[in-house]
């Protein structure tokens, strides 16, 4: 990130943060201390992390994302990670970089976005107009290749599964679509055979390939089934690279077609590991109709040694039966007798037989067939190949060596005789897969008097290997413990502590990342997992190189079309390519060429490639007479015998001591690292010298040079003496090189369109976008080679009117008078007092750090209007919350005054009961009493009047009695 954009990260800016897990995450910034910046994330998470790993985030970014990353405002690497992340939410799996298109593989079948009536909509359209698809491109080259005339080239890349070869197809099935003829146009029959050919070859007219669900069918079913593999990262993954070239006549219909192939997988024939699978060709033979079974005497593939060396024999929902009778028809129209076809079937046989011959120890370090069973398949091969078993035997158990003196034969030992067999099969097998192409070509020939081409390269991405991976370790505590990785490379590794582990034939690097979790059986740790890459990654590195300096400059020269289009000055824009790599790896021996003698001599033992290298140096200056490139050096370590990896090692160690993309890791005695434009690779180079060496053994040259089978002795046509002589050594390095040169050479005459292949997660399912993965890929991509170009120049292009929508407001005073948009745009930036930044004719171009600074500016007049717009709100807020507090104040103290009343009342209402029931008790209590006294006087008087009654009674009584006695007494006197 530049300076300026730096320093006008402050509190309160919204920024991109680098994270370890999501790659970037978002957040704001909350304080800036120097370097120091403290972030709260969108996850909640506060950070403090360094100013050089945040970035600038637009706010205004529209939410579905920008169709061309050209518009995004911030052009970084998480503002592109992030556009492409929001698009493919939304199923937008494409999205241009200027005229660069990103295809992100769905892995899905998106509903019509491939049917005729899309192809219709893309016709004639303007590039731009419509939104992204694989068909503008396709389009646009066929468009420029008809209305001037002008060859094209389409070049697709990406890494394995990304979808480049589906990508392909929709681009060849587009310019079939309209460079095709219709059946009414009176076509001659030679005329229909050769365009249904070119239509076999360059689209998928035998097989649809369909894509939905994991259903695939296989397409393009020869070339498919010979060069076509299932790995762990595709189950149909292409095992070469390949540049189809399609032909137009004047009337700008398909007149012709031509494929070129790029190093094809020889290991694969003999070697693969579970759950990948061989060659799709050997399976289909293996389920052929039983006659053929019996021709070729083969069986289930897990009887064949090549094949079940991995549990994976089928794919799901693909018929090999089908397949092979696909490939059969496709064999036809290309023209191929059934002779050929049979020829071609029987070689693919042999090989399998060939693979099952095993090999025991015989006397003194010789072997021989090691029993019964190996020696039925030795017959079988050789029956297959049509030459004499004996032979067969001998090539493959004895090598001959040719001294001044005599010529001796001698025994190779079982290891030395199963190489010498694997050896035979990959060198047939290529042959072969060589012959098909040639023979493709012948079919569907080509037109000479085309002088338009569309050029489509689909070719395998940067590569490296390294992976982040969570392994679990059972029973942790023996060590050394043994790690079970399924990978496509590394099967088995032995893990001494937490070093490095060992395996036969590959070489893996386990860095400890991260301890994750350990209990009482399982340890479960995060390794970075780099698996050393060996010469054929070499070669597809240097590939990427070429293609990215061509690319480079082409995004530059781009870049300088636009400039002059909108009539800027541009001359101090400057361009910093990756020639530095290019010359490590293939820069040419000059001290090394002028010592050989013979290179003088016409016809000497100079290989055509040096006299090649040779015709093309120009001496300037000493740095030519600096040594050569590893290629070079590779080469000459392959000329002298004794020379061993160790040796071409040191030699480049030495020589490249001082070359800043040259590294010598730590701790090791062969390995060497180069520090590519996508990254740093290391690689092993135990095995560089014997793949470099482009030889076949003579002894198997011989034997099927002699075989009674015309094809194939053709395979393998017997060398003039003279190329005997002149080709001794000749180095796969050095042809692919020229190979690539040619290639270049093609590319550089025709204008390139560029189409990068995303994979968005390696568990190949739709709907996952993982950000570190896919950040890798547009890195080795180029894609962010080419922002960091743009960035050099004007990364900022924007329209006057879009530069107005958003900077007016730096400049208020603008709106009120009558400007020219333009001349409003310069008063905007001279106010801002910004140098350096260019105004075209309808747009205004900001150097790097030019946009953050005006958007600071923009922040800070905001910022103002912000803070009059946060006062008001305040108190306008502050004023609601006051009333709020004062009618609430009153609605609780009159509910408090109501409480309390109520209460009171309760009070009183309780005292009042109280009282009331205290006077009805005292009442009660007076009256109980009262009538008690009552009752007690009444009795009291009862009594009293009893007893006075009594007395007055008994007074009476005496009284009587006494009258009575008063009366009486006389009586009784
Ligand atoms: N546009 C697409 N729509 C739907 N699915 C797709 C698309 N592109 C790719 N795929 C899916 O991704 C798989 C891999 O694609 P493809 O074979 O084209 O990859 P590749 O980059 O050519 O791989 P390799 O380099 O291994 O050959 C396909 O089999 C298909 O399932």
């Amino acid at each position: 990130m530049s300076q300026e954009t730096q320093e006008n990260i402050v509190a309160g800016t919204h920024i991109w943060v680098e994270d370890q897990e999501l790659a970037f995450i978002d957040g704001i910034v909350v304080d800036v201390v120097e370097q120091e910046v403290e972030i709260q994330t969108s996850d909640a998470r506060t950070i403090f992390t360094n100013l050089s790993k945040v970035y600038p985030k637009d706010v205004e970014a529209p939410a579905g994302g920008v169709d061309d990353m050209t518009k995004i405002s911030y052009l970084h690497e998480p503002g592109v990670l992030h556009n492409l992340a929001t698009r493919y939410e939304i199923n937008e799996i494409y999205t241009y970089t200027g005229n660069i298109l990103i295809a992100v593989n769905p892995f899905q079948g998106l509903s019509n976005l491939y049917d005729a009536y899309m192809m219709e909509q893309y016709k004639g359209a303007p590039f731009g107009k419509l939104r992204p698809h694989v068909f503008a491109i396709a389009d646009f080259a066929y468009r420029t290749m008809f209305n001037e005339k002008k060859s094209n080239s389409i070049l697709v890349s990406g890494e394995s599964g990304s979808g480049k070869t589906e990508t392909t197809k929709m681009l060849m099935r587009y310019l079939a679509y309209f460079g095709g003829r219709a059946s009414a146009e009176g076509r001659t029959v030679e005329q229909q055979v050769l365009e249904d050919r070119v239509t076999l070859v360059v689209t998928d007219v035998i097989h649809c390939a369909v894509v939905a669900d994991g259903i695939y069918v296989r397409s393009n079913p020869v070339l498919e089934a010979f060069g076509n593999a299932k790995t762990v990262k595709n189950n149909n993954s292409s095992r070469f690279g390949k540049f189809v070239e399609i032909q137009f006549d004047k009337q700008g219909k398909i007149s012709g077609a031509a494929i070129r192939t790029y190093l094809l997988e020889r290991s694969r024939v003999c070697q693969i590991s579970d759950p990948e699978r061989n060659y799709h060709c050997f399976y289909l033979l293996c389920a052929a109709p039983p006659e053929e079974i019996e021709r070729y005497k083969l069986g289930n593939p897990k009887s064949f040694h090549y094949l079940n060396q991995s549990k994976c024999y089928e794919l799901v929902g693909v018929s090999d039966a089908n397949d092979y009778l696909a490939t059969r028809r496709a064999m036809d129209i290309l023209g191929m007798s059934k002779k050929e076809q049979d020829a071609i079937f029987r070689v693919v046989a042999a090989i399998l037989h060939l693979g099952n011959i095993d090999f025991a120890k015989g006397d003194e370090d010789s072997s021989v067939i090691k029993d019964n069973e190996s020696k039925f398949h030795l017959k079988m091969t050789a029956e297959l190949l049509m030459c004499d078993p004996h032979a067969l035997e001998d090539a493959l158990c004895k090598r001959v060596m040719i001294t001044r003196e005599e010529i001796i034969k001698k025994s190779l030992d079982p290891l030395g005789a199963t190489v010498s067999r694997d050896v035979l099969a990959k060198t047939i097998y290529s042959r072969l897969f060589d012959w098909l192409v040639d023979k493709i070509n012948i079919s569907i020939g080509q037109d000479p008097r085309s002088n338009c081409l569309i050029g489509i390269l689909d070719i395998y991405g940067f590569e490296s290997f390294e992976t982040n991976r969570q392994i679990a370790i059972y029973a942790p505590h023996i060590f050394p413990f043994h790690l079970l990785i399924g990978d496509d490379d590394l099967k088995l590794a032995t893990m001494k502590g937490l070093a490095r582990p060992k395996k036969k034939g590959s070489a893996a690097k386990l860095q400890l990342e991260k301890f994750l979790h350990f209990d009482a059986h399982v340890l479960t740790l995060e390794f970075k997992y780099i698996i050393l890459c060996s010469f054929e990654q070499f070669c597809i590195n240097l590939t990427n190189e070429k293609l990215q300096q061509h690319f480079n400059q082409h995004v530059f020269k781009m870049e300088q079309n636009e400039y002059s289009k909108e009539e800027i000055d541009w001359s101090y824009v400057e361009f910093i390519d990756n020639q530095d790599v290019l010359d490590l790896i293939e820069k040419v021996i000059m001290h090394f060429i002028f010592s050989l003698p013979v290179l003088r001599k016409p016809g000497g033992i100079i290989c055509s490639y040096f006299a090649v290298d040779l015709l093309s140096i120009v001496l300037h200056s000493p740095e030519d007479l600096k040594p050569g490139g590893i290629i070079a050096l590779l080469d000459e370590a392959c000329m002298f015998p004794k020379s061993s990896h160790e040796t071409f090692a040191q030699k480049l160690y030495q020589t490249f001591k001082d070359h800043k993309r040259f590294i010598k890791p730590k701790l090791t005695r062969s390995d060497f690292t180069i520090v590519h434009y996508a990254g740093e690779v290391q690689y092993q180079s135990d095995l560089f010298l014997d793949k470099n060496k482009d030889y076949v053994v003579p002894e198997h040259q011989n034997l099927l040079s002699a075989s009674n089978c015309s094809f194939v002795a053709a395979l393998f046509p017997l060398l003039s003496e003279e190329t005997t002589k002149s080709s001794k050594f000749s180095s796969i390095g050095s042809r692919f090189k020229l190979q690539l040169q040619q290639l270049m050479d093609t590319l550089n005459s025709t204008e390139p369109l560029y189409i990068r292949c995303v994979k968005p997660n390696n568990l190949l399912k739709p709907a996952l976008f993982d950000n570190i993965s896919v950040m890798q890929q547009l890195r080795s991509g180029g894609v962010l080679e080419a922002i960091r170009i743009k960035c050099a120049g004007y990364p900022t292009h924007k329209t006057f009117s879009e530069f107005l929508d958003r900077f007016s407001i730096l400049a208020p005073e603008i709106l009120k008078q009558n400007y020219e948009e333009k001349d409003a745009c310069k008063w905007i930036l001279e106010k801002m007092e910004l140098t350096g930044y260019q105004t075209g004719k309808t747009k205004v171009f900001l150097r790097a750090g030019q946009l953050a600074e005006l958007d600071a500016r923009r922040t800070v007049v905001l910022g103002g209007s912000a803070k009059i717009i946060q006062s008001q709100v305040r108190t306008l807020i502050t004023q609601k919350h006051y009333n709020a507090i004062c009618c609430a104040s009153v609605h609780i103290q009159s509910f408090c005054r109501g409480e309390l009343a109520r209460q009171y009342y309760t009070y009183l209402k309780r005292a009042t009961a109280a009282v009331k029931i205290q006077k009805n008790l005292r009442r009660l209590v007076s009256r109980k009493d009262y009538f008690n006294v009552k009752a007690a006087a009444i009795l009291l008087q009862t009594c009293l009047r009893t007893m006075a009654a009594q007395r007055e009674f008994t007074y009476r009584r005496h009284a009587r009695a006494a009258v009575i006695i008063q009366v009486t007494p006389h009586l009784h006197m």
